[in-house]
């Protein structure tokens, strides 16, 4: 493995990497791409790239089909840093809840003053709030992240109501009974004191908090985003605030015109960057690059579907990414009688337009002998 990072990867993860592998300084040597936030939207990638990690979760800025179409797979590393975003969205309600923000910045301001131990409990009345407690929230994506503030908020003592329609199966056996799920935003948000959004970005879901939706919020809602600041309608959100019937937009997303906005809290895409979370996605981004270009196994892909292959099991490991067209496993299978070798395993599956398959073989066989074949984006031969 000869990764090359385009943003700062943890450091705890890349120093696991031993022998052959490692970091490159260049695109040129690498076979693959560690990446974080960093755009990719208009990147090309050179031939010698077979994949693409993500550590973290979103995958706004790369260019899934582009890249599938060059049979690249691009992997991303579900939940390793949800625990990190749960923890920063109850610190997101409470500083809607409470004016922590305004207070520190009063005592600041009154630094100098000998008597501050007494002004304090004169001018502690400008900063007073609300408990959160016995309020309600909508949690609106039931992901790896919305599962965990849904049942933080029920130990909180708070009312929750979940939205997702396309909840996993695995995610609704993690939800706590108290929840009250639905599958319509409308009715999701209409109780709510808070709204918090936990969806990817995706053209489906690009401004899904539109002026609609926060028309049918209560007066006084705050929204909280650590999604993506395009899942909101800002122009909708900014006249929403400016009329105080939403009283405060907390977000993780700063942009020229939400700068703008009165009674926001912005911070600058804080939510994964703890050690912990750093690190957890690294390790995992990093498992799932080897094991791919060792073994051709794909694991938490975005752009292709996973394989499960285990180890090589005979003299050649072909994998062979391809469209996902009828006939072409035919096409391989001759290949290999006509080359006099035997197939051991057979694997393919499908994601969408896209297709993997991998074949052992008893006999050695070469890339070039599927190279041309219909529908055939890439071939390996491990
Ligand atoms: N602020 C940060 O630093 C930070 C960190 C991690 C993730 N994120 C963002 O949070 C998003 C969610 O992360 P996750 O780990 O929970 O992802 P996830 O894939 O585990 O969960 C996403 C959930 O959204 C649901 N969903 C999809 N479309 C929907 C729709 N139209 N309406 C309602 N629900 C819908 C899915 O069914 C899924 O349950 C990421 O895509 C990323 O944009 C931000
Ligand atoms: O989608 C994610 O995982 C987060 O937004 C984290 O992004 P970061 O790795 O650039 O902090």
């Amino acid at each position: 493995m000869k990764a090359f990072c385009l943003n700062n990867i943890s450091k705890v993860a890349l120093d696991t990497l031993k022998g052959a592998d490692g970091t490159v300084d260049t695109i040129e040597a690498a076979d693959s791409i560690l990446v974080r936030s960093a755009e990719m939207k208009e990147m090309d990638l050179p031939e010698n790239i077979l994949a693409v990690a993500r550590a973290g979760a979103g995958v706004n800025n790369i260019p899934l089909a582009k890249y599938a179409e060059k049979g690249v797979v691009v992997f991303n590393t579900p939940g390793a840093n949800a625990n990190a975003v749960k923890e920063l969205v109850l610190a997101a309600l409470l500083l809607a809840s409470r004016d922590l923000i305004g207070g520190n910045e009063w005592v600041k301001a009154n630094a100098n003053d000998e008597a501050i131990a007494k002004t304090a409990e004169k001018a502690k009345k400008n900063f007073a709030g609300t408990e959160i407690f016995g309020k309600t929230i909508a949690v609106v994506g039931l992901g790896a992240i919305g599962i965990l503030v849904a049942n933080a908020c029920i130990d909180l003592g708070m009312k929750v109501v979940g939205f997702d329609p396309y909840l996993s199966t695995a995610n609704a056996l993690k939800l706590n009974s108290k929840v009250k799920y639905t599958t319509d935003l409308k009715d999701a948000v209409k109780t709510a004191d808070f709204v918090t959004i936990h969806v990817p970005a995706m053209d489906s879901t690009k401004g899904m908090i539109n002026e609609e939706v926060i028309n049918e919020m209560k007066k006084n809602v705050a929204i909280l985003n650590f999604s993506r600041d395009t899942l909101v309608k800002e122009d909708a959100l900014g006249a929403a605030l400016e009329a105080g019937n939403v009283r405060k937009y907390v977000t993780d997303f700063a942009n020229p015109k939400v700068v703008t906005f009165k009674n926001t809290i912005i911070l600058p895409h804080l939510g994964a960057s703890t050690e912990e979370a750093e690190d957890n996605c690294a390790v995992m981004a990093i498992a799932e690059l080897k094991d791919f270009l060792e073994n051709g196994n794909i694991k938490n892909s975005v752009n292709y579907p996973a394989m499960a292959a285990g180890v090589k099991n005979g003299a050649s490991r072909v994998t062979i990414a391809h469209k996902n067209v009828p006939g072409v496993i035919n096409h391989f299978t001759k290949v290999v009688a006509d080359a006099g070798a035997n197939i051991n395993t057979l694997l393919s599956q499908s994601k969408g337009e896209f297709a993997y398959t991998v074949l052992d073989t008893d006999q050695p066989v070469e890339a070039k002998l599927f190279n041309g074949l219909e529908g055939v984006i890439r071939v390996r031969v491990i």
